[in-house]
């Protein structure tokens, strides 16, 4: 097969933006368009101010955009031209109908297939690139193979992402490996050689793995809830520590040195965020289940459910110190994004920790350094509730600094794990507070010891308060 010229995405979101302007950066020689059918999320590509934070991505969008990067809502056009297209579009959870909670809603890749049979009118290798259930590409596969003509064929591969936001970039520059599975078959081979050598622009071949696409699309699931299942653990452990006096970062990098462990995704947290993990895992469950075993879907909610009880069991603990009580009381929550380094706010810990302070009704004073107010009022507000936007805005108030949310607060709730909470000016910040000061660390960052000397009392995920006062 002839090398790739031309490639389509299609979805410009966290993924399709960042994978395929990577690809553009690397790949002088191969033309790039990034659709979408969202005009203002293309607008915002287009513009100086990218619609993703991401370090590093404004370089490279940058330095190609009107070069070999192209940015367009003419999904149709792009298509035809295209010799490769990855499908980039959102996968949720299903919010109705069969599935509802669990499933992933397949109706924005089924929409994109279709448009890319209807369309087409020269042959194409279409990329699964969204997380999918196990077995999608055959539903994928039918659809284009229902619209094959003598002039027109279809190869479908899958090609899961890997990358983790806040450190898109350098994932997709060295990634621990790209996978890449097809059909095997003689054209499906072919194929999945035709897209490695794309990757192979940049990336050693020994770390580009090709599979049969089903073992592809589980891997994706499989990984996520394997990395998913250690936090989960060490959430789980974070509990034991605080009712025994051990001390979970000790714990985790104990275990974490036996090099059958390893010491990544071991850091206790409030929960974890973002729009993959329990959309994921729940799809996992759902898939289990839907093979008829029981067991297995049973095991893997069970990571779901440890990552409810701790965001739960935080904020219990917040209630219980503040003397049972948070009503009328000023929270200051640092962090509202799912983790650092993102703007992103998809299941953040965040959302589900205020709404519960809020039904409380405390007072709760927000501050992050990347995420706009708007998507805050949007986050927290019930769709469908009247009048519930304008109770959102009575009960918070969205600062500009930590300091000014920590102004007449009674706690300080450290939610996400910006560097920039290490290096305020606590003295300041205690001495503007009501006392006694409470700071519940839920990433497990700042210096309690120092905290404690200045008069606040802490409270550590995974650390008894009392051997810290020791
Ligand atoms: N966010 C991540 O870090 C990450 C990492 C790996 C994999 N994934 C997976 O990648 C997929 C995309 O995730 P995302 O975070 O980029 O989602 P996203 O919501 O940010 O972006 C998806 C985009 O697709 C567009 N879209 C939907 N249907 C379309 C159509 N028919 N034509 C053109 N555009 C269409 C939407 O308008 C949206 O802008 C999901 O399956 C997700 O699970 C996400
Ligand atoms: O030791 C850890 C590591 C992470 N987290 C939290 O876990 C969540 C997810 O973090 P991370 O995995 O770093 O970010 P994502 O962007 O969600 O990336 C995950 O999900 C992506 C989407 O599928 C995959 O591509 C990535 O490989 C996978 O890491 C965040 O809330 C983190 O704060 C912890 O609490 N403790």
């Amino acid at each position: 097969m002839a090398p790739i010229k031309n490639i389509c995405c299609i979805g410009a979101g966290y993924v399709g933006g960042p994978t395929c302007a990577v690809i553009a950066y690397k790949c002088h020689d191969i033309k790039v368009t990034i659709c979408d059918i969202n005009a203002q999320r293309i607008e915002a590509w287009m513009s100086d101010k990218l619609p993703i934070y991401e370090p590093g991505l404004d370089e490279v969008v940058f330095s190609r955009r009107g070069k070999n990067l192209f940015f367009s809502t003419d999904v149709d056009k792009h298509i035809q031209e295209a010799d490769l297209i990855f499908v980039s579009v959102n996968t949720p959870t299903k919010k109705k109908g069969l599935g509802a909670g669990m499933a992933a809603d397949l109706a924005y890749v089924e929409a994109a297939t279709r448009r890319i049979a209807q369309v087409s009118t020269s042959s194409k290798i279409v990329v699964e690139k969204s997380t999918v259930p196990c077995r999608t590409a055959e539903s994928m596969r039918a659809i284009l193979e229902a619209n094959c003509t003598a002039n027109v064929k279809f190869d479908i591969l899958s090609n899961p992402e890997f990358l983790a936001e806040g450190t898109a970039i350098s994932d997709l520059f060295n990634p621990d490996r790209v996978l890449i599975g097809s059909l095997q078959t003689e054209s499906g081979k072919i194929a999945q050689q035709t897209l490695a050598d794309v990757y192979a622009n940049w990336i050693p071949r020994e770390n580009i793995i090709t599979t049969n696409l089903w073992s592809s699309e589980l891997s994706k699931l499989a990984a996520n809830a394997l990395l998913a299942q250690r936090i989960s653990s060490i959430n789980a452990l974070s509990a034991v520590c605080e009712a025994t006096g051990a001390d979970v970062d000790e714990v985790a990098y104990a275990c974490g040195r036996d090099t059958r462990i390893g010491s990544k995704f071991l850091k206790a947290s409030v929960g974890f965020g973002g729009s993959c993990f329990q959309k994921d895992i729940l799809n996992l469950v759902y898939l289990s289940s839907q093979l008829n075993l029981p067991e297995v879907a049973e095991y893997w909610k069970q990571v779901y459910t440890m990552n409810e009880y701790q965001k739960n069991r935080f904020t219990r603990n917040i209630i219980s110190t503040l003397f049972n009580t948070i009503t009328n009381k000023k929270i200051a929550v640092l962090g509202f994004a799912f983790k650092k380094d993102t703007g992103d706010t998809r299941e953040s810990a965040a959302i589900t920790l205020i709404k519960s302070f809020m039904e409380e009704n405390a007072r709760v004073a927000i501050y992050d350094p990347k995420v706009d107010a708007e998507q805050i009022y949007m986050d927290l507000t019930e769709p469908g509730v009247v009048d519930n936007r304008k109770q959102v805005e009575k009960c918070i108030e969205i600062c500009g600094s930590a300091y000014e949310a920590a102004k007449d607060a009674d706690a300080l709730v450290v939610v996400t794990e910006w560097d920039e909470f290490r290096q305020l000016d606590y003295n300041l910040i205690y001495k503007d507070m009501h006392k006694p000061a409470f700071v519940f660390d839920g990433r497990l960052m700042l210096d309690a010891p120092k905290l404690r000397d200045i008069g606040f009392k802490v409270h550590v995920i995974g650390k008894n308060p009392l051997e810290g006062r020791a």
